[in-house]
This record gives C-alpha cells, sequence and structure tokens, in this order.
C-alpha cells in the first residue's frame, strides 16, 4: 500500500502519522498555502484523505481530489466533511466513534463538578495565598441538580448514566423521543433549559444545530442555571453567551469547545463563573491511540477491500 497516497490535513498524535507514513505515502497540508502546493503537484495520486474536528474535506478539497476514494477522520464529529458531497461521488467517510465516548462524558461530568463546586477558582485561591487571609466562599451543590441533555447519543447517554450515580434527575430535547429511554423529554430546547439545572450539549453539529443555544435558550437556563459544552463551540451564539455570563443573566458556564478555536472571548477569563477547557474531550493518550487505531484500521480495511470498521458514508 506504500504507493497509496494519503492527504494529512490536520496536525494528529505523533502515533498515527508516523503509522500512516509508514504505511502509506503521506502528504501533509495543514493550512492554505501547504494545501494548494500539495495539490499542485499531487493532486492525482491522492487516494484519502485524513482530518480531524478542525480540518476535514470541503466541497473545494474533495472537488480538487479526483481519485478520492476515502476521508477517514480522526474525530466523532465530521461537521468539517462535506458527506453530501462524499455520497454523491461515491466517496467512503469513517470517524471513531464508541472509543471516546467514556473520555468526553467523563470530562462533562467533571466540567459540572468544576464548575459548581468551583475546583479551578479554590486551586487558584490556594496558589496565590489567599487562603491564609480567609476560607473560600461557599459554593453550589451538584449532586441531585436536574441535568438536561442536548442529544441523547452514545456520548449523551454516558453522561445520563453517569450523572444518575450522583442522584441527578435526567431530562433530553433530542429531534424525536427516544422509545427504549425513560428519561422525561422536553420537544423544545427552551422547555429543556427551563426545566433543569445544568444543560449539556451533547448533539453533533450540523445546521439545525446551529446556535441551538442562543438568546432565548439562556434566559430559559437563566441565572441559577449552567451551561455545559462538550459538543462543537458553533452550537453555543457566543456573542449572547459571553454578556449573558458577564451580567450574571446565566449561573455559568463549563466549556471544552469555542466558536473560534483556539481563539476564547477574552471578557471570560476574569469570570469565577466559568470553567475553559482547550478543546479536550477526548484528549487522553488511551483514548487518542484507540482512535488512531480506528483511521488505520478503516483505511487498510478500505484498500484491502475488507468492510470498513466505523463507516458513516
Ligand atoms: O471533538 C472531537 C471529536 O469530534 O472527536
Amino acid at each position: 500500500m506504500g504507493s497509496i497516497g494519503v492527504l494529512l490535513v490536520a496536525q494528529v498524535i505523533p502515533y498515527l502519522e508516523q503509522e500512516l507514513d509508514k504505511r502509506y505515502k503521506l502528504f501533509r497540508a495543514y493550512d492554505q498555502p501547504q494545501t494548494a502546493q500539495v495539490l499542485s503537484q499531487h493532486a492525482s495520486s491522492i487516494r484519502a484523505v485524513v482530518g480531524n474536528s478542525n480540518a476535514g474535506a470541503d466541497a473545494e478539497l474533495i472537488e480538487a481530489l479526483p481519485k478520492l476514494e476515502i476521508v477517514s477522520s480522526f474525530s466523532v464529529g465530521v461537521d468539517r466533511i462535506d458527506l453530501d458531497r462524499c455520497k454523491e461521488k461515491g466517496i467512503r467517510v469513517t470517524n471513531t466513534p464508541d472509543v471516546l465516548t467514556d473520555e468526553v462524558a467523563d470530562l462533562a461530568i467533571g466540567l459540572m463538578l468544576a464548575l459548581l463546586r468551583r475546583i479551578c477558582e479554590c486551586d487558584r485561591y490556594v496558589r496565590s495565598g489567599k487562603w491564609k487571609k480567609g476560607d473560600y466562599k461557599l459554593t453550589t451543590k451538584f449532586s441531585g441538580k436536574t441535568v438536561g441533555i442536548i442529544g441523547l447519543g452514545r456520548i449523551g447517554q454516558a453522561i445520563a448514566k453517569r450523572a444518575e450515580g450522583f442522584n441527578c434527575p435526567i431530562c433530553y430535547y433530542s429531534r424525536t423521543q427516544k422509545r427504549d429511554s425513560n428519561y422525561k423529554y422536553y420537544p423544545s430546547v427552551v422547555e429543556l433549559a427551563s426545566n433543569c439545572d445544568i444543560l449539556v450539549v451533547a448533539c453533533p453539529l450540523t445546521e439545525e444545530t446551529h446556535h441551538i443555544i442562543n438568546r432565548e435558550v439562556i434566559n430559559a437556563l437563566g441565572p441559577k442555571g449552567y451551561l455545559i459544552n462538550i459538543g462543537r463551540g458553533k452550537h453555543v451564539d457566543e456573542a449572547e453567551l459571553v454578556p449573558a455570563l458577564l451580567e450574571g443573566r446565566l449561573g455559568g458556564a463549563g466549556l471544552d469547545v469555542f466558536e473560534n478555536e483556539p481563539t476564547v472571548p477574552e471578557e471570560l477569563f476574569g469570570l469565577e463563573n466559568v470553567v475553559l477547557l482547550p478543546h479536550v474531550g477526548s484528549g487522553t493518550i488511551e483514548t487518542r491511540t484507540a482512535m488512531a487505531d480506528l483511521v488505520l484500521g478503516n483505511l487498510d480495511a478500505h484498500f484491502l477491500g475488507n468492510p470498513l470498521l466505523t463507516p458513516l458514508v
């Protein structure tokens, strides 16, 4: 398979890059000038694209690669891939579901605890020596809070299961009610937000879910409500979120993702009712290695004519 051209469009863990390099003829293009250069010389030999949650295959790249057969994403989210274009052209698409479910759900619970119990703020309190001048103020209990989940897919269900362990009543919104779930269903996000203490975004980013957290939802969640986003930055209208947090119209937010990563609204830096993470939902050695193995397994399966491990298209 050493003559098969694979285009890597995102920086990935060294293990994945090295394995791709060993098995395929690997081209790297992490920005527009690099892409233009690689395409000008090698477009017709590239049969696979490997991307991640930041960079995938848009219509322009797909059109520029006449021999493209498969896009394999080192992520579960595939919002950076033009799936319709891939379907039209018979290009296969794979992602990395399941192997990261526990990790992302763990982090969602971590964000809830950190936010309500102010764990990061308490850490800063100790380090800055302020404890010597007095005890830290009282915080908010997490156990027993009602957790509302947007998207009851694999990750949403894993978050629900964990939150149940903290005696949290669970409710959810999804496009359709899940027959096999006993959790309370709300047919709109505003109703869900009005009826929970902690609202978690755990759905894929699509045209319908872009800015699913808007002014109305934020106001429905209110000054005692908390927002957790482990989905995608573009699920949240940040231009509405930031003033709501600054003005105290929203109780707090735990955010792993942002609209314009790695840029985070600096107005948030001074707030103690936010916890800000650099998109690390699946970011452990164990999970990223398992994700890498899925990317490699899917590519190998495709080029050997075997069934794909995690086909999406
Ligand atoms: O954001 C991470 C992913 O989609 O895997």
